[in-house]
């Protein structure tokens, strides 16, 4: 999925990439964009801890006398937001393209933090972005003009599928699935693999089937044109094994109800986080 022709040439210009935090998220983005070719020259990476990372320059704090940022990608946890604000609103300007993958943080609390901004732009990725087969959220401050939202596009598009939300408050309830998404189906190959311990398989071997088997259906998924209740349809033969298990999961729609409970509580979290930042 990674397209380097998408982030080899100029986005936002050619100047500075700062990326602020490069924990779960940071890195995992920092990664899609070393292995999609973006000019690692480029980019910044502002952490606490100082820890090297191969290619890229380091450092424990904003460079307060280098050129000014083109973009400033901010993935620190949302509760660390105003611990980071005062040392790097300064240092931002008109030509700065915000990108903030901040969780539940609004663009209009955004925007009273970094008054000075070219456009700000909120993207909700998920942690497979680190292979370029993540999810990328978008939506844009109403200052954001086309240039810049392409600009931004055009700098996570390499981490895996864009999808654009003109509505901020459906953006917050979408990052709900695809990017606390991962996580769900981590814990649903688990669940899968201690099933499979519970007939009898050795641990290593149920995780192995759980996780090959959750590869390959999402593969098949992705490639064919049948939607996945047909292909769960052509998995089960009338009156065999899967119906019976289907029948399980059907029974009072309880994985469909499980799911509503399980998203509707993350974006429940969400929106708390986004009253907690305003
Ligand atoms: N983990 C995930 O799957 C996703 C996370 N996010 C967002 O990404 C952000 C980061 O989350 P994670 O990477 O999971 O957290 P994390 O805790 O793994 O990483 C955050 C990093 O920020 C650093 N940090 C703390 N204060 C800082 C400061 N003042 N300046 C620079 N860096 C600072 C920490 O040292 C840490 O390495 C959060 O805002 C979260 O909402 C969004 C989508 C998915
Ligand atoms: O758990 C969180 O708050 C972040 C947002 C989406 C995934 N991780």
């Amino acid at each position: 999925m990674a397209d380097s022709s998408k982030i080899a040439g100029t986005i936002a210009g050619d100047g500075p990439i700062w990326l602020v935090g490069a924990g779960n998220m940071g890195g995992a983005m920092l990664r899609g964009w070393l292995d999609g070719g973006i000019d690692p020259a480029r980019i910044t990476v502002i952490r606490p801890s100082g820890t090297p990372i191969a290619g890229v320059t380091v450092l424990t704090a904003p460079p307060i006398d280098g050129e000014m940022p083109a973009v400033l990608v901010l993935a620190m946890k949302p509760q660390k937001l105003d611990e980071a604000v005062p040392a790097l609103a300064p240092l931002t300007g008109e030509g700065t393209l915000i990108v903030s993958v901040l969780a539940g943080v609004e663009v209009p609390s955004l925007a009273k933090r970094f008054p000075q901004h070219r456009a700000i732009v909120r993207v909700m990725p998920n942690t497979p972005s680190g292979i370029g087969q993540g999810v990328m959220l978008l939506h844009a401050g109403a200052d954001a003009d086309a240039a810049a939202k392409g600009d931004a596009e055009a700098l996570v598009a390499p981490l895996g599928l864009c999808e654009w939300f003109d509505d901020e408050a459906l953006f917050g309830r979408a990052s709900a699935l695809s990017g606390c998404g991962p996580a769900f189906l981590f814990r649903f190959i688990d669940a899968m693999a201690r099933a499979g311990e519970g007939q009898g398989l050795a641990p290593d071997q149920a995780a192995r089937l759980a996780l090959a088997t959750v590869q390959g259906a999402a593969q098949l998924a992705a490639g064919s044109e049948e939607s996945p209740a047909t292909l769960a349809d052509r998995v089960a033969s009338p009156g065999g094994s899967t119906r019976a298990g289907l029948n399980v999961i059907d029974d009072g729609e309880a994985l469909d109800r499980l799911m509503a409970d399980v998203l509707a509580a993350s974006a429940r979290r969400n929106e708390e986080m986004a009253a907690a930042a305003r």
